[in-house]
């Protein structure tokens, strides 16, 4: 980029100051109003509706869950998707104990009563002990906790879940390596899903919306479940069956329903506690995410370099002092490596430094050359069946 053309950056949600002043004013231009953008940055605004202008190279979520990115139209479009892994995940399990809380001590209602009593000092006194043995609750030492998915939030809540007292199985079919490795000794693994919708004393989902996770608390799982068992769900609405959940709650066949996502269904129902999606929303995790999703943007406009992408492979080389960088963005078909250094030698320079990464579909190449090449060169790239894109930076 030169002194007068910027990468504009256009933020569809507020986005923390402190990933911001990442992105140094004299090579970016930052706004929701910004126009022809060459990035996205955004928390959990719905791009699926927004037509995505041709000029934009790269989306990021400052967060979790991508579900509100169209991310297989933009991986056809060969644009990568970035997100925040794990940064917010402490400030969600700390959201997801004070759930727990509200549910085994019914903290809700009982605030609202405490709230609403009337009369002097010795009239609510009088009250308070009247009307408190109808928020009676339990203690969680000893009890279990289910847990579906462990992935970063996950794992957290299982381990403090632990310092709780209570027993914790979990269920992950595909949990990673660097999860794996965080998870304490003593959360029991569980053989199925099933198992633990029957043994869990309270629940709680922490998997990302996709098709395969959509209505995973369905009827059927419900019913395998304690008729006082509660269901916290801080992952994402439709992760969950709402409707077969207060039908359960309505026939005592299911003790209680927390989560992060008020809806029609829920916010009256007296058996449910809805938070307004606040999961992620402490100073800490705001910062993290946008620090993270920022520093990404910057990776890739400025150097091609690809960190915490869902949907491209990672990529990342050093640079080296005196070279020119070409980015390419391809299907990840064979001899796309060959044609490129064919293209490159054609134009008289050497490569130095080479990257050619693929994941699924799609690859990306990083070619470092001697010697600036002239702009036709670009076009010469894109003009290679299969290559996506091509820039130089
Ligand atoms: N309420 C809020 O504000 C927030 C909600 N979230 C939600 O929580 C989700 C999880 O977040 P992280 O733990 O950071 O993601 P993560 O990617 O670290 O972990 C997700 C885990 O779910 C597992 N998984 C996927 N499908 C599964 C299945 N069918 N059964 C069991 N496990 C399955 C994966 O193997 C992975 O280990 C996000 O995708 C997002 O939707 C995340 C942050 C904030
Ligand atoms: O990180 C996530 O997946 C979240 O759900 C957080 O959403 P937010 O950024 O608080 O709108």
């Amino acid at each position: 980029m030169t002194s007068t053309s910027k990468f504009r950056i256009r933020t569809l949600n507020a986005i923390s100051g402190a990933g911001l002043s990442r992105l140094p004013d004299e090579l970016y231009e930052v706004g929701g109003s910004v126009d022809d953008p060459h990035a996205l940055l955004v928390r959990s605004a719905k791009l699926h509706d927004t037509p995505i202008e041709d000029s934009v190279l790269a989306v990021a979520r400052a967060g979790a869950g991508t579900n509100n990115i169209p991310v297989a139209e933009l991986t056809e479009r060969g644009i990568p998707v970035f997100n925040t892994p794990g940064a917010n995940a402490n400030a969600v399990k700390e959201l997801v104990l004070a759930g727990l809380f509200i549910a085994s001590r019914n903290l809700i209602p009982a605030a609202r009563f405490a709230h609403e009593l009337p009369g002097d000092d010795a009239e609510i006194a009088q009250a308070v002990e009247a009307g408190k043995k109808q928020f009676v609750g339990f203690e969680l030492p000893g009890r279990t906790l289910g847990v579906i998915g462990l992935g970063a939030i996950g794992v957290q809540v299982c381990n403090a879940a632990l310092g709780l007292g209570l027993n914790v199985v979990g269920f992950d079919p595909g949990i990673s390596v660097d999860h794996a490795w965080h998870l304490s000794a003593e959360v029991e693994r569980a053989s199925s899903m099933e198992e633990v919708f029957s043994r869990a004393d309270i629940l709680t989902v922490h998997v990302p919306l996709l098709e395969a996770t959509r209505g995973l608390v369905s009827t059927q799982r419900i019913a395998l479940m304690k008729d006082s068992a509660v269901l916290l769900n801080f992952a994402r609405a439709e992760i969950v069956d709402t409707e077969a959940v207060v039908s359960a709650l309505d026939a005592e066949a299911l003790g209680g329903y927390v989560c992060d996502f008020p809806s029609t269904l829920v916010h009256k129902h007296p058996k449910c506690i809805s938070l307004p999606h606040l999961g992620a929303s402490t100073k800490e995790a705001e910062r993290n995410c946008a620090i993270m999703a920022a520093d990404s943007l910057r990776g890739f406009l400025e150097d091609g370099q690809v960190h915490n992408s869902v949907n491209f492979p990672e990529a990342v080389m050093a640079r080296q002092e005196g070279t020119h960088r070409l980015v390419i963005v391809n299907r990840n078909v064979p001899n796309m490596v060959g044609q490129v250094s064919t293209i490159v030698a054609q134009h008289g320079t050497n490569i130095a430094n080479l990257l050619n990464k693929s994941r699924g579909e799609l690859a990306v190449t990083l070619v470092d050359v001697e010697s600036e090449l002239p702009p036709g060169v670009l076009d010469e790239l894109c003009g290679i069946d299969g290559v996506l894109s091509a820039r130089a930076v």
